[in-house]
Order: C-alpha cells, then sequence, then structure tokens
C-alpha cells in the first residue's frame, strides 16, 4: 500500500480546487457545483464549504445519482442514492465533483443522468485522482487534485475518515 496524499495534502488540494474553480467561474450566478453520489459527495461536500469561505456568493450545490445511467446496470446490483438538486441547471456552467477517474464509464453515465435536468451552457470535470492513462472513454478532468499512473491490478482507495483524510494506492 503507498499513500498518494495524506490529510494535510487532500486539504490543500481542496483548497486549491476551489480557489481554481473561482478563478474560472467569477460570476457564480452562471454556475453550479454537483457531487457525484456516493463517493464524489465527500468532496464536494468540503469543497462547497471552501467556496462558501472564498466567494459572497457561492454557487448552488446539488447531489446527483448516477445509478439507473451505468452501463452495467444489468450485470450488477448497484444500491440507488438520491439525486438532490433543487434549482435549474438550464444554461448554467456545470462543476461535476468525483473523488476518481478511471475508465471514465461513470462520468459518462453522470452527463447523461445530468441531462434530464436540463441543457446545461458547459459541463467541466473535478476530480481528487486522476488515474490516466486508464480511460475507456473520451474524458478528461479539467480540475485535477493529483494525477497518478497506475496498473489494472491497483486499486485507489480515498478514505474520508473526520480529521485523517487519505488516498492510498493498493494493490489487489
Ligand atoms: O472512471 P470509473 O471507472 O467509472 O471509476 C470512477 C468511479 O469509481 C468509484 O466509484 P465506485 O466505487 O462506485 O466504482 P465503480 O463505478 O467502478 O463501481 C469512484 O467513486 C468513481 O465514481
Ligand atoms: O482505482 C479506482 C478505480 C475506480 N474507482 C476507484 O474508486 N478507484
Amino acid at each position: 500500500m503507498k499513500i498518494i496524499l495524506d490529510h494535510q495534502q487532500i486539504e490543500l488540494v481542496i483548497k486549491r480546487l476551489a480557489h481554481q474553480v473561482l478563478e474560472n467561474h467569477s460570476d457564480s450566478n452562471d454556475t453550479v457545483l454537483i457531487g457525484i453520489q456516493p463517493r464524489g459527495i465527500f468532496l464536494s461536500d468540503r469543497l462547497h464549504q471552501e467556496l462558501c469561505r472564498y466567494s459572497a456568493t457561492p454557487p448552488p450545490y446539488g447531489k446527483l445519482d448516477i445509478t439507473f445511467y451505468r452501463d452495467d446496470i444489468r450485470k450488477q446490483i448497484h444500491v440507488p442514492n438520491h439525486t438532490d438538486i433543487p434549482f435549474s441547471i438550464e444554461g448554467k456552467k456545470v462543476v461535476l465533483v468525483d473523488d476518481v477517474l478511471y475508465t471514465g464509464r461513470t462520468i459518462r453515465a453522470a452527463l447523461d443522468a445530468l441531462m434530464d435536468f436540463g441543457r446545461p451552457a458547459k459541463a467541466e470535470l473535478l476530480v481528487l485522482i486522476d488515474r490516466r492513462y486508464s480511460r475507456q472513454l473520451p474524458i478528461q478532468p479539467d480540475y485535477t487534485g493529483k494525477t497518478i499512473d497506475s496498473i489494472v491490478s491497483q486499486q485507489v482507495k480515498v478514505n474520508w475518515n473526520e480529521g485523517q483524510h487519505e488516498v492510498v494506492l493498493v494493490d489487489q
């Protein structure tokens, strides 16, 4: 097992990502933040907290469940989560948030699920960890906490323990 990011590094990265989002979205009336259930929510919650700290007008924040849009829905049992998007995304710039980007299939599903809520002006992707060279679809992040090289037999685990977050790379 190898530690990729420790607690302090994760906190620094989240602050940096929040600043990058604010830098690119100076008019937060046009922007919305949407975390992908289930594991993107720990990151999107923290990111939203930081956006609220640094901006007097932070973007509206919602949560998106992608379960029924997954391409393996007929192959595996998945327990659905809830979607909570109490605002319109029509014509907005959406920042999607997830913890890990690997094959890109989760984000493909998220984009499909998102379109049920309207036609955004733009959708961007923010991830804590980008496992580059692992993509099975043409999807790339706009904001990245850390890019890593890894092999198929490895897995990235993001642990959001109170006061002790960490990202580790484990050999399966
Ligand atoms: O780019 P992808 O290959 O879609 O992987 C990324 C997804 O994997 C994890 O979810 P989860 O543990 O639910 O994994 P799974 O989507 O592979 O089941 C993670 O929270 C991302 O949402
Ligand atoms: O390594 C990986 C790949 C997909 N999803 C994860 O959470 N970790």
